[in-house]
């Protein structure tokens, strides 16, 4: 897998402005990674708003058109939503046609063009620029958050071995970078073995409107990494990743620092950050990796409070994948009900009946109505939180005992979606060593 600078690998090459890396020379990479501002800089933004304005009815064209009773449904269900999207975002992209050209060529093609040097001059589009997809024999681009280093860079090598991994700055920035066909995938982190879910990548699969197509497992083994010649006991602060802090909590007061400790955006970030600002009394919870690339010294080695600490990680794509039923699949739900947690055991018994097992249930607040009322006026008024639940189970949409249960479960729902049917992480186990 190769770290790349977006901007030398995706079609309208010059929509996409590259920062300055923050690290300096001695660092021996100089990979800029996408931000929210450069995404939605991007003339392809409205796109994006446009897609964002349309979700509550492409999540209803799920409910209401029914993830139907057979398999053909469900792939039609996904067709006509692939469809949706493409043509609004075609519509989008033809009504900024105009301004795309000159801001592709970098040079203001509304002004007077007899003035520019003929090196200068607006370069047509290619086929190349239109046909940012794999297919098309380019080499495939897989969004993540973080720096070079970041363990989800490690996932995203993990998932598509050959790819050209693209740092951006936030996760709702890899989404975008999707969405906006810079990336071809994005692979996010989803949950870890010790710290739990990462809710914000709950909350954003359901804002945005890719399709989980696989997931992956990744051992996490940390490390305590800190400028040459700076020993322990110089260390008044430890940066990391929230995910990782947790991870490591335990191991962190068994070493006997005295330290505080702060959240930064990624672990490859925390160690780009004392590497870059010379800190002496810092140290930062990162992979050996980034101690490689940032130039800084393993002060100790799997730190994490257990060495069977694993992050999963799921795959997004633009286009749902073909479900399968020859091999172990998985997939994910999001769902609400009217009446909240009180069905909540009726829902879920649509697998139980159908022996389909349950990977995970996660439980988010419904942003949309977050308080439900309940009462009179004679006994007062219970205030129900009101969640939104999302669910993995074992079976694959092209199983009719999963379509069958989902049928159930939209009887129950009052909104249902299918993030994704895909095939489960299968590798055999291995421990952050
Ligand atoms: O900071 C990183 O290196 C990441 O890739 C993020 C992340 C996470 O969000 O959980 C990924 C894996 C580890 O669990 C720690 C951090």
């Amino acid at each position: 897998m190769q770290s790349v600078a977006p901007s030398s690998t995706i079609g309208f090459k010059s929509i996409i402005r590259t920062t300055t890396p923050s690290y300096t020379a001695t660092h021996r990479l100089a990979l800029p990674k996408i931000n929210i501002i450069q995404c939605l800089a991007s003339p392809l933004d409205a796109a994006n708003a446009h897609l964002s304005a349309a979700a509550p009815s492409v999540a209803n064209g799920f409910t209401s058109g029914g993830i139907g009773k057979s398999r053909a449904d469900w792939q039609s269900s996904c067709a006509i939503l692939a469809s949706k999207v493409e043509s609004q975002q075609q519509n989008t992209d033809k009504s900024s046609g105009a301004d795309k050209i000159t801001v592709v060529n970098g040079v203001n093609g509304h002004s007077s063009l007899d003035l520019v040097p003929v090196n200068k001059l607006p370069k047509p589009l290619t086929i190349a620029d239109l046909s940012p997809a794999p297919s098309h024999g380019s080499t495939l681009r897989v969004a993540y958050q973080g720096v070079p280093g970041a363990y989800s860079e490690a996932a995203a090598g993990k998932a598509y071995p050959n790819c050209d991994a693209i740092p951006c700055d936030q996760f709702e920035v890899a989404f975008q970078a999707v969405e906006l066909w810079i990336a071809d995938r994005a692979v996010l982190p989803v949950e870890n073995s010790l710290g739990g879910s990462i809710h914000r990548n709950y909350d954003l699969l359901l804002r945005h409107r890719l399709h989980i197509v696989g997931e992956v497992q990744l051992p996490v083994h940390h490390c305590l990494l800190a400028l040459p010649g700076v020993r322990k006991e110089y260390l008044n602060r430890v940066i990391s990743h929230p995910q990782a802090l947790a991870q490591c909590e335990l191991t962190l007061t068994k070493l006997g620092l005295n330290v505080t400790r702060e959240a930064v955006d990624d672990t490859a970030g925390a160690a780009e950050f004392v590497a870059a600002n010379d800190l002496r009394d810092t140290a930062a919870i990162a992979s050996a990796r980034a101690a490689e690339l940032y130039g800084l010294n393993i002060l100790a080695d799997g730190i994490q409070d257990d060495s069977s600490n694993v992050t999963r990680f799921v795959m997004l794509a633009r286009e749902p994948i073909i479900p399968r039923t020859d091999i172990p699949f998985k997939t994910s739900i999001v769902f609400a009900h009217d009446k909240g947690t009180s069905v909540l055991f009726k829902v879920l018994s649509a697998f139980a009946f159908r022996n389909i097992s349950l990977t995970k249930i996660e439980s988010r607040p419904h942003r949309n109505r977050p308080i439900r009322l309940v009462g009179d006026e004679n006994v007062g008024t219970a205030k129900h939180f009101e969640y939104l639940f999302y669910v993995d189970f074992e079976a694959s949409m092209g199983d009719v005992r999963a379509q069958n249960a989902l049928a159930e479960v939209q009887e129950f729902t009052s909104f249902l979606r299918v993030l994704g049917s895909y095939p489960m992480d299968m590798t055999p186990w291995s421990p952050s060593r």
